[in-house]
């Protein structure tokens, strides 16, 4: 069975969509931020909890990741080749730009929109929250430009599924998602 691949910008709705499809289509669900964490770990942070990348640790993280292009290549390779084995949902930034085959679903929503998710989600405050989802995105665009040498959030002509999540709620994104998905199974 193919491999799908779900990504977006920071707090759009990635992990939401891919626990759904892994449920309904008997794929095994992956995290790109998982295996970062892991090498997190591995420089000596303590990285755990969905809410750690938007902590302070989680920020210096990236700025170390935004010096040293390694500890995301470490990542995407591994993806790359557990994409391609077939069977998997995974939520990646960068796979849909290093994967041939598949199916790239791409989640698209506004900042403010992603800002308050992951508010909801961390339980911060929207300011904080909107600071937080700029930089993130910011700092993974740039490093993406400089190692891969796309424009992350400005393309979406590679994508199989585009779905603009604003004005949509997690369940009506995921049967969006599920619907077409099955078609190209
Ligand atoms: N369409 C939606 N509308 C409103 N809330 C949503 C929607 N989709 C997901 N959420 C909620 O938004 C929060 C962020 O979702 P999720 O963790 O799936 O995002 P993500 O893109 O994987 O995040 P990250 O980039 O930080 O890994 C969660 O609390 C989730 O329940
Ligand atoms: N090569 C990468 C790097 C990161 N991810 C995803 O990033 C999230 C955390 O990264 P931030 O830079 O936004 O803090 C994480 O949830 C992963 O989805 C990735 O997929 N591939």
């Amino acid at each position: 069975m193919r491999s799908v691949v779900i990504s977006g910008p920071p707090a759009v709705g990635k992990t939401t969509v891919a626990r759904a499809l892994a449920g309904e289509f008997g794929l095994e669900y992956l995290s790109g931020g998982d295996v970062l964490k892991g090498i997190a770990r591995e420089e000596g942070f303590d990285s755990g909890g969905d809410d750690w990348w938007d902590t302070e640790e989680g920020m210096r993280f990236l700025d170390k990741r935004s010096k040293n292009p390694e500890f995301d290549r470490r990542v995407d390779d591994s993806l790359r080749a557990l994409f391609d084995e077939g069977g998997k949902v995974i939520t990646s930034y960068t796979l849909p730009w290093l994967v041939d085959d598949g199916i790239k679903i791409w989640l698209a929503g506004s900042h403010e929109n992603s800002s308050r998710r992951m508010g909801s989600r961390d339980s911060i405050g929207m300011a904080e929250a909107l600071a937080i989802t700029r930089r993130r995105y910011l700092a993974n665009k740039v490093l993406y430009k400089k190692m891969y040498d796309f424009e992350f959030g400005e393309d979406s002509s590679i994508f199989n599924v585009v779905i603009n999540t604003d004005n949509l709620d997690a369940d009506q994104v995921i049967q969006s998602a599920k619907s077409q998905v099955r078609e190209m199974l």
